[in-house]
């Protein structure tokens, strides 16, 4: 069960990005349970769908394709969603991603790829969700980063364009505030999903090979970082806003150097009865 009260959502709408795969579907799920009806939306049509289908057995949800890196497209998912629910209460960009490369050998075109799709689409999405929506009838808004808080060596271009999302979550909390937007972050530390361990995974799996750097001895799964977003979008979080909350378990702020954690089982993850697909 979600740890939120039941029907907490109802009669509310939300736009997911990636809501298809991953982080993004088990935000979905947890606000189909809560009586949320969603969007889910990403460049992938048949994934999406496939997933549509499957999320559809717990709620009110509607796939329409998007690539957040076009404006018309942008501008085309706000409005078909304000078509097809009448409303808009909450938008989670959640879409992203990017690939590993040092900058040296970093094209320019990958780095376009990579800051269009984590900073730009993030960018077109809230402004389109406020023009067409949130300006008159406020809204939530939250945006999913990463743990770049120490760089992001092999992965610069999303390091440089996730914290620029926290900054552009700051902007946007203070200009919108008068209109009844809040804006917030929910940065992931190592969240494994299938489709991440297929992204970073390919000669082993990375999540397994990172475990003994952590704290936990363990990484996330997705339900632990959307109850984090749940929550921010809920009014439970109602004073909070232009924040960005770390969900990693202290990873970012872990080295060896100083001080060594043991492997334990101490900080198990918060697991849903039955485990919904991911
Ligand atoms: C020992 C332990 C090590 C620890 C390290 C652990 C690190 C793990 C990180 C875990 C944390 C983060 C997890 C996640 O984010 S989860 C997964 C999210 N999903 C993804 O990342 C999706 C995968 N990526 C992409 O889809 C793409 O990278 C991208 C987001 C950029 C979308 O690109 P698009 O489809 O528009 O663009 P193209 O594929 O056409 O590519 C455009 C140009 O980008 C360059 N490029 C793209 N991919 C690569 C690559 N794999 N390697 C190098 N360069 C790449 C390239 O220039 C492309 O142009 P060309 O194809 O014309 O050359
Ligand atoms: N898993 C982890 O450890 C961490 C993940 N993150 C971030 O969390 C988010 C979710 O990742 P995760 O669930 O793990 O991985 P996924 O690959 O499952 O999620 C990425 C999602 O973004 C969508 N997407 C990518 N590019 C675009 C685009 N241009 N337009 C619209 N949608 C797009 C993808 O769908 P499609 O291909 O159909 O477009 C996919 O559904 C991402 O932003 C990721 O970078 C951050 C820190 C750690």
């Amino acid at each position: 069960m979600s740890v939120l009260r039941p029907n907490l959502f109802r009669g509310s709408v939300a736009i997911v990005t990636g809501g298809g795969s991953g982080i993004g579907r088990a935000i979905t799920y947890e606000l189909l349970t809560l009586g949320c009806k969603v969007v889910i939306a990403s460049r992938n049509a048949e994934r999406l769908e496939k997933a549509a289908k499957e999320l559809g057995e717990v709620g009110d949800v509607t796939s329409i394709p998007c690539n957040i890196r076009k404006e018309e497209e942008v501008q085309a998912l706000i409005s078909q969603a304000l078509e097809k629910y009448g409303k808009l209460d909450f938008l989670v960009n959640n879409g992203g991603g990017q690939f590993m490369s040092p900058v040296e050998s970093m094209s320019l075109k990958g780095w376009n790829a990579v800051v269009e799709t984590n900073l730009t689409g993030t960018f077109l999405m809230c402004r389109e969700a406020y023009n067409q929506w949130f300006k008159a009838n406020g809204g939530s808004i939250v945006n999913i980063v990463a743990d770049m808080w120490r760089g992001f060596p092999m992965m610069a271009h999303t390091g440089a364009a996730r914290h620029a999302v926290v900054n552009l979550t700051q902007s946007l909390a203070i200009e919108w505030a008068e209109d009844g937007v809040r804006v917030n972050s929910v940065a992931p530390g190592m969240v494994e999903s299938s489709t991440a361990a297929a992204n970073y995974g390919k000669e082993a799996n990375v999540f397994d090979v990172v475990k003994e750097y952590l704290p936990t001895k363990r990484t996330g799964v997705p339900d632990e970082v959307s109850s984090v977003v749940c929550f921010l979008l809920s009014p439970g979080a109602s004073f909070i806003s232009g924040t960005t909350i770390k969900v990693d378990c202290g990873s970012s702020l872990y080295t060896r150097l100083m001080w060594n954690i043991d492997n334990h089982d101490k900080l198990p993850a918060y697991q849903w009865i039955p485990k919904p697909k991911l």
